[in-house]
């Protein structure tokens, strides 16, 4: 059933600041407001200067849509205008996360819940190392946003937003749930973001093909490269008792031999994952375009770190994160077939 843009006003349980608004956090505030939240995004002037020219309007793959002209103040550039959030929602990339804790810490009161809705394993982490006094909680946005327009922002894929479980956001839950993204609060948040990640392992694999996420998935050298990164991710997990949740229609252990079936068969059993839409990027080949640092590290690398952790390698992790740096400052884009024999090669030596 698609949402429609005629929620009653939730009552809200108080001021929500969105900060780093980009391509999530913009779309997520909308949607908060639409629902009638309190929301001030902070943000860049250069989105800043957008969203005074254009309307903020976010739309979903399920034909919700929402567009109101931001009024002076809604959207800012200093971190002070987190000064007096009830609950603040970092939607910044994994290598601003250090800065945006010391910026937070500055000027939040102690005790404000702040949520981390980012990619990766260890921004909640970095986020409560730079303001401990603040109450930060991990949590996960499992679908893909794309800024289709100027101040337009689309939710391309499904799945709901995840935190971990604090009483804390208990009143909050009902404003989410209008705003049409409810929040699953969980106990097992390692195992979500680990699960997540998984997924996630896909965004290097875009970026190196440089193709949309529907094309790159239909072509089966390139889920062969996915499933042999999720493959050595998983074994890593099992040896460090990190459990795995499902996050897609399908169990997450199955997801790595789905990815190796031939094309017409992939095609029929995963049409519930290619209900994208056909323009739909990852987020790091967003960042590989804009000429800026991908999350790489903060993806792959975690996996590389695991290894690590228990005396071991991981290779083909280790591979594809060397290759995104290597486009970092060289933009190619690598063929599927290409790509699979740079990676199998990598696991013979
Ligand atoms: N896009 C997607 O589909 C999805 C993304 N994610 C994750 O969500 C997180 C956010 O991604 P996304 O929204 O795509 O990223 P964006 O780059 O679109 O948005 C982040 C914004 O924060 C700004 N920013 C950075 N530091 C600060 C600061 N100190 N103060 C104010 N603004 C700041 C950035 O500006 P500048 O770049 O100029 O520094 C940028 O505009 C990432 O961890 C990503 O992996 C998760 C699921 C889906
Ligand atoms: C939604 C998804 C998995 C899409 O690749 C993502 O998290 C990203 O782009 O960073």
């Amino acid at each position: 059933m698609p949402h429609t843009d005629n929620h009653t006003a939730t009552k809200t349980p108080g001021r929500i600041a969105i900060f780093g608004a980009g391509s999530v956090g913009c779309y997520l505030g909308a949607r908060l407001l639409a629902a009638g939240a309190e929301v001030r995004f902070i943000g860049r002037p250069r989105l800043q200067a957008v969203l005074r020219q254009h309307p903020l309007m976010a739309s979903d793959y399920q034909g919700f849509r929402h567009s109101r002209q931001l009024s002076e103040g809604h959207y800012v550039t200093e971190p002070g205008a987190a000064a007096d959030a009830d609950l603040v929602l970092v939607t910044v990339k994994s290598a601003a996360t250090a800065e945006a804790g010391h910026q937070l810490a500055e000027v939040l009161p102690a005790g404000t819940p702040v949520i981390s809705l980012q990619n990766g394993i260890s921004n909640a982490d970095t986020l409560a190392a730079a303001m401990p006094d603040a109450r930060v909680l991990a949590g996960m946005v499992p679908f893909n946003v794309l800024q289709q327009a100027p101040g337009h922002f689309h939710q391309g894929t499904e799945g709901h937003l995840m935190a971990a479980y604090d009483p804390v956001l208990e009143p909050w839950l009902g404003l989410f749930n209008a705003a049409g993204l409810p929040l699953e609060l969980r106990q097992d948040m390692l195992s979500v973001m680990w699960s997540k990640l998984l997924l996630n392992l896909n965004n290097p694999i875009n970026a190196l093909s440089g193709v949309p996420l529907l094309e790159e998935l239909s072509q089966r050298d390139y889920r062969r490269c996915l499933a042999l990164a999720q493959e050595e991710t998983l074994a890593l997990l099992d040896r460090a008792g990190i459990p795995v949740i499902k996050l897609t229609g399908l169990p997450t252990r199955w997801i790595p031999t789905l990815m190796r079936v031939p094309d017409w068969l992939f095609t029929r059993l995963a049409r519930k994952m290619l209900a994208m839409d056909p323009v739909a990027r990852s987020s790091m080949w967003e960042d590989l375009e804009a000429g800026r640092a991908t999350e790489v590290d903060w993806i792959n690398g975690e996996v590389v770190a695991l290894a690590h952790a228990q005396g071991r390698q991981a290779p083909i992790n280790a591979t594809l994160t060397r290759l995104v740096h290597q486009c970092e400052t060289r933009r190619r884009a690598w063929p599927a077939e290409e790509l699979l024999a740079q990676l199998k090669n990598v696991n013979r030596n």
